[in-house]
């Protein structure tokens, strides 16, 4: 197997609080490879973000990495001064924070805030070479050049979401975290926004990590899922795997919610209520230990080890691959 861009191992990630240390992100492990984009879903309060943020040493001051690593293009990211992963960030990983479109300067051009993203990291480019990157930034995130001279009020939230993202992209990243990009969005624009991720990632041969609460605008972008529950990956695998035959009590409660979204079922609030433990990590037992029917006694002493159904598809669940 080909060296991962990048491989998380063991992340745990805690906040400080007058109570202590809380664990957010409990022993996650993942792996990204060039041009492939994993989905981290979860309900919220599961701890995507964080880890996003962790990737991106941007954590907020009273985080902080408790163990693990982070390996991105062969360094461990955790180990890494401030100065050196200032060379790192927004240019060879970048992250699209939820409802970022709201953060455009509204009394600059969009054309000059993208012109400042290049230079401030790439200062020694020539204006030529500035000039023709902002173009094709946004010939790849589809706004006509004509926009280029406009303000951001003069844009939809879809097409400001598009300038956030060719911001992003502007220093030619090799990984991008794109964090709910399309959560403040109507539907249509949402669609919109997801194909045009998928093609620059595609076109850009980018790997991509995918946050997201929702399973179905996951599966729309990823090839491989990862499932989160209450601090914790829960479930891995390729997006096939996962949808068609997913082991962990909360994968088939968001995948069967999605499988009869449409036919509205009365109980659906209520199953997605009971499954719905989440918040930070539990010290002992698995967080599905009082609902699920099939829990034994060591489900509520500790949660499980991982279960490989294939060599691309694991889960965290004793009861996985024993039938349902
Ligand atoms: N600065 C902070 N101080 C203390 N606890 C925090 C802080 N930021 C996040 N948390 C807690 O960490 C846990 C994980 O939060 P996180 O934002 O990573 O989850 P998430 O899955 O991304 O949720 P959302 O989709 O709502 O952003 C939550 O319990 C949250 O309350």
């Amino acid at each position: 197997m080909s060296a991962a861009l990048l491989e998380v191992s063991d992340l745990s990630v805690g906040y400080r609080s007058a109570g202590g240390m809380q664990l957010a992100v409990d022993g996650v492990s993942f792996r990204v490879d060039r041009g492939g984009s994993l989905g981290l879903v979860g309900e919220s309060g599961c701890g995507k973000t964080t880890i996003g943020m962790a990737l991106m040493r941007l954590l907020a001051s009273n985080a902080e990495i408790v163990s693990g690593q982070i390996r991105f293009e062969g360094q461990d990211l955790a180990a890494l001064s401030d100065v050196q992963m200032r060379q790192i960030r927004w240019r060879r990983i970048s992250m699209i924070f939820q409802a970022a479109m709201n953060a455009l300067n509204p009394v600059h051009r969009v054309r000059d805030q993208i012109a400042e993203a290049i230079v401030v990291h790439e200062p020694n480019l020539s204006r030529h070479a500035v000039e023709h990157r902002i173009h094709s930034l946004f010939e790849l995130v589809r706004i006509p050049q004509a926009r280029l001279q406009d303000y951001p009020h003069q844009f939809s939230g879809g097409m400001r979401q598009r300038v956030i993202i060719a911001m992003a992209l502007a220093c030619n990243p090799s990984l991008i975290i794109a964090d709910e990009p399309t959560t403040a969005l109507d539907v249509i624009v949402q669609d919109q926004i997801l194909k045009a991720i998928g093609t620059f990632q595609r076109e850009m041969n980018l790997g991509m990590i995918f946050i997201s609460h929702d399973l179905a605008v996951v599966a729309d972008v990823c090839t491989h899922i990862g499932v989160m529950h209450a601090g914790r990956m829960v479930e891995m695998g390729l997006r096939e795997e996962v949808l068609g035959c997913p082991g962990h009590p909360y994968t088939k409660m968001l995948v069967g919610a999605l499988l009869t979204l449409s036919d509205a079922p009365a109980d659906l609030s209520d199953s997605a209520r009971a499954f719905s433990v989440n918040g930070p990590v539990s010290p002992d037992g698995c967080p599905q230990r009082v609902i699920c029917p099939d829990a034994t006694d060591a489900c509520r002493r500790e949660v499980a080890e991982w279960t490989e159904l294939s060599a691309t598809h694991r889960v965290r669940c004793r009861n996985a691959g024993k039938g349902s």
